[in-house]
């Protein structure tokens, strides 16, 4: 399909593409995995390019409700197609690309995500992951064949990181042989599931196990919530979609409310426990966490998932660059491509690579994946704690890295980018939610960082390791890891860069020509060199230490240290009389994030009120500088400056504590910045988070109830479309 011949290709493009200096379909079956993958996956596009619907008026141009029917009737057309393909397949392995390849294509439809994401990227897998054989047998080709549409409620108003905190119930009763589903607080309504609001009519709920009077923790059941035929809401439920958000608008994200809803036994997903007719709970699992199990391959799918979106943005972002002219260097010539400025090159070429960085370590992260679910099969789960640190940390750096990348490239497309038909709005608001969701980034990254703990606890016991953190002995070694550049740079290569290097290596080691080797070396050289110098300022702060100071004052510096523990502020710590449940506002990493929003609201203010009188000469004075570093530190030294010196002239005849409150705020802008670079101002709240009276999840509740969907129970795409398709009359 790619290799007909396109007329009026803009003659800027065909230059850069003749320079090519390799032969592009090599690139291609290298990332399609081989020449026969590519082959089918141009057989499946072309299908579907034949018989899609494509949009006649653009997606985002419609209504909420347009959208979401809109994607409804392209979702069923696609599902019928996946549906025919998925049955003419007899391996595993070809079912997997088969997956891939219609996850792949299927975006070309859709400027949002399908209402069907969650039914195929998390309800399937539970059901393989989390099912007894018999219930897989029963539930599996319901989901396959889409006879039954799916979602994960596990998220709740109140609780979404802290699993064990969830507050649904599922009581059961051995009368009855039922359980009943209850939610006992507005914060234990489930919120966010995708697909929930309007599509699905079967949902995995995750929630408090009782039997017998005792609470066995939390665990998944199956259980449908709308009736197959008229779709309306079974009796005890309250569902609704939980309203406009950022991206993700045609997923029908939804909230659900149980009231003594009944449900029978085997709806408790059986793998891994089971509760016995007469209330008998039994459990299976070798492993407490296996019921995360579903959460840990979404993770791995997540870094190959980032690595597409990201070569997205940075393919239409080249392009563009390509063709883009602007400035006029030299009188009567003609204005440079903007992908000839050094500074464009650097903020587009680091995602080329990140792209193949990305994609590199999730086919390894994968196999990794499935290595440990074979190992588990014969009741090995040795490797479960390695894996989930591994798809932790590795799905918090490339969501982040992804979203931050794909602003670059919108960045780099300078005001078209701004435009949703450039598609890199949608990209970003679709990628910046994945470093929430399936885990949010600090909570990811303190996981990995907890396993990092105990194995430096065993590398000091001298017990062996995994070769994935073995360098931490090695470290131990002053020889190995000194203070100098070169040592600091090793270090960090070793443990942030060392998959990267060696799979990119090894992929490319048979078979492909020199100059793809040649180019893969200098995107994995630019990848490693890049985040050396990005993270500098981290690597030598591993020196801040009461150890190693210049001046060997090392057990004064301990005890000064000791002394300024928040621990020590007071003689008996309120642990000793309750314990409270922590307030995320009372994480360190929290206050990170926020507290310099305050600072910087107020830095700005003064700034403003000073730059307006002296705005010629600051004018003339941040022009100066050749690169956008220098200006942006310019910049940011005015801040810094100013707000130092106004804030200073403005608190004297204010009270002596809120003096102190705002000169700490002077401190906190200045010392942040010079850690940080970035920082995000909230100026006008009209929020649901942030009210005066913190009322959060009545006000999400009250608007979500306020949504144009919920004013109808039934969609009309439901009788249009979905109800046609399940009873195979479409
Ligand atoms: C048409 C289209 C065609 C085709 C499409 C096909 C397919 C789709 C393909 C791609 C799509 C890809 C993706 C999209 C899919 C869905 C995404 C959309 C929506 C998102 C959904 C969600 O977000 S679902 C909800 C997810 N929720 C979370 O992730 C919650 C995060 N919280 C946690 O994971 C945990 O609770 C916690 C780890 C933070 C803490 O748990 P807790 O129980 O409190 O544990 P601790 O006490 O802290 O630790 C105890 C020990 O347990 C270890 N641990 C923790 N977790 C795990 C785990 N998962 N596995 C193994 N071990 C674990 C922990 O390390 C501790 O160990 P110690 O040894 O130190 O004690
Ligand atoms: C687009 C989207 C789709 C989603 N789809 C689904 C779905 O289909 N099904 C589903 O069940 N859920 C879904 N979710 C919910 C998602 O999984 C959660 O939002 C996510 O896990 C984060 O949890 P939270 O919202 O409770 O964040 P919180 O935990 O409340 O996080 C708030 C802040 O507190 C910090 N914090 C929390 N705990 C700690 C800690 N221990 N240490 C330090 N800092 C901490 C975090 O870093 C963060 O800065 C979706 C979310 C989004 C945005």
């Amino acid at each position: 399909m790619r290799n007909k011949p396109i007329a009026n290709v803009n003659a800027d493009l065909l230059k850069e593409r003749k320079n090519c200096s390799f032969d592009i379909e090599e690139l291609t079956n290298l990332i399609d995995g081989g020449k026969n993958q590519t082959a089918r996956r141009r057989e499946i596009e072309n299908m579907l390019l034949k018989n899609m619907p494509f949009d006649i008026i653009p997606e985002e141009c419609l209504s909420a409700k347009e959208k979401y029917e809109n994607a409804v009737r392209k979702s069923v057309a696609l599902n019928k197609i996946g549906v025919e393909l998925v049955s003419q397949v007899t391996k595993a392995k070809e079912l997997s690309d088969l997956t891939l390849t219609l996850r792949r294509v299927s975006d070309a439809y859709f400027r949002e995500v399908t209402p069907f994401l969650l039914h195929l990227g998390m309800f399937i897998p539970t059901i393989l992951g989390q099912c007894s054989d018999e219930q897989v047998a029963h539930w599996l080709p319901l989901a396959m064949q889409l006879k039954i549409i799916g979602t994960y409620a596990q998220t709740e108003l109140g609780h979404g990181t802290f699993i064990r905190g969830l507050e649904t119930t599922a009581t059961y009763d051995e009368r009855t042989e039922e359980f009943v589903l209850n939610s006992p607080t507005l914060s234990s309504s489930k919120w966010w599931a995708g697909g929930l609001g309007k599509t699905a009519n079967h949902c995995i709920v995750v929630a408090q196990l009782y039997t017998k009077g005792e609470c066995y923790g939390t665990h998944p059941f199956i259980v449908q919530i709308r009736d197959m035929d008229t779709h309306m809401p079974l009796k005890g439920l309250k569902v609704g979609e939980i309203g406009p958000r950022l991206g993700f608008q045609t997923a029908d994200n939804g909230f659900l409310v149980f009231d003594n809803f009944r449900i029978p036994r085997d709806s408790l997903m059986m793998k891994h426990a089971k509760v016995l007719k007469d209330g008998t709970y039994v459990k299976i699992a070798r492993h407490s966490k296996l019921t995360y199990g579903t959460m840990i391959f979404v993770r791995v799918l997540l870094v190959s998932e980032m690595a597409f979106n990201l070569s997205k943005a940075v393919t239409i972002a080249v392009r563009y660059s390509a063709v883009r002219r602007q400035s006029e260097l030299k009188p009567n010539e003609p204005e440079p491509q903007v992908l000839d400025y050094l500074t464009q090159q650097h903020k587009l070429f680091i995602s080329i690579s990140t792209v193949y960085a990305f994609q590199f370590t999730s086919n390894w992260l994968m196999k990794t994946y499935h290595t440990v679910q074979a190992n588990m099969k014969h009741g090995n789960t040795d490797a479960l704690p390695e894996l989930h640190a591994l798809s932790s940390c590795l799905k918090a750096i490339c969501t982040s890295d992804c979203s931050a990348a794909i602003e670059q490239c919108r960045f780099a497309c300078g005001g078209h980018g701004y435009m949703i038909s450039s598609n890199l709005p949608s990209l970003y608001a679709f990628t910046t939610a994945t470093r929430t969701y399936e885990g949010d980034y600090t909570v990811l990254l303190l996981q990995t960082a907890r396993f990092l703990v105990k194995t430096w606890e065993q590398v000091e016991l001298g017990n062996a390791v995994t070769p994935m953190v073995a360098y931490l002995a090695r470290h131990q070694n002053r020889e190995a890891w000194d203070e100098s550049p070169e040592g600091i740079i090793r270090a960090f290569e070793a443990i942030a860069a060392g998959v990267y290097q060696t799979e990119s290596v090894r992929s490319v080691s048979f078979g492909q020509s020199d100059a793809i080797k040649d180019v893969m070396k200098q995107l994995s050289d630019l990848y490693l060199l890049y985040w050396s110098l990005e993270r500098t300022g981290d690597l030598l702060t591993t020196l801040k230490s009461t150890l190693g100071s210049y001046d060997g004052r090392v057990y004064e510096r301990l005890m000064e240290e000791a002394l300024k523990s928040p621990l020590n502020q007071e003689p008996v710590n309120e642990s000793f009389h309750n314990e409270p449940e922590p307030q995320v506002m009372d994480f360190v990493s929290q206050q990170h994030k926020l507290f310099i929003g305050i600072a910087s609201y107020y830095s700005y203010s003064m700034t403003a009120l000073w730059l307006w009188d002296i705005l010629t000469k600051v004018t003339s004075e941040l022009g100066v500088g050749k690169t956008d570093r220098l200006p942006e530190s310019h910049g940011r030294a005015v801040f810094m400056s100013v707000f130092n010196s106004e804030m200073e002239k403005s608190v004297s005849s204010l009270s002596a504590p809120l003096q102190a409150v705002l000169r700490q705020l002077v401190e906190l802008y200045l010392y942040y910045w010079t850690l940080e670079k970035r920082g995000d101002l909230l100026l006008v709240l009209q929020s649901t988070l942030g009210s005066y009276d913190g009322r959060v999840y009545e006000r999400l509740m009250e608007e979500a109830l306020k949504n144009p969907p919920n004013k109808e129970p039934v969609n009309e795409s439901f009788h249009k479309y979905l109800k046609p398709f399940i009873q195979g009359k479409l």
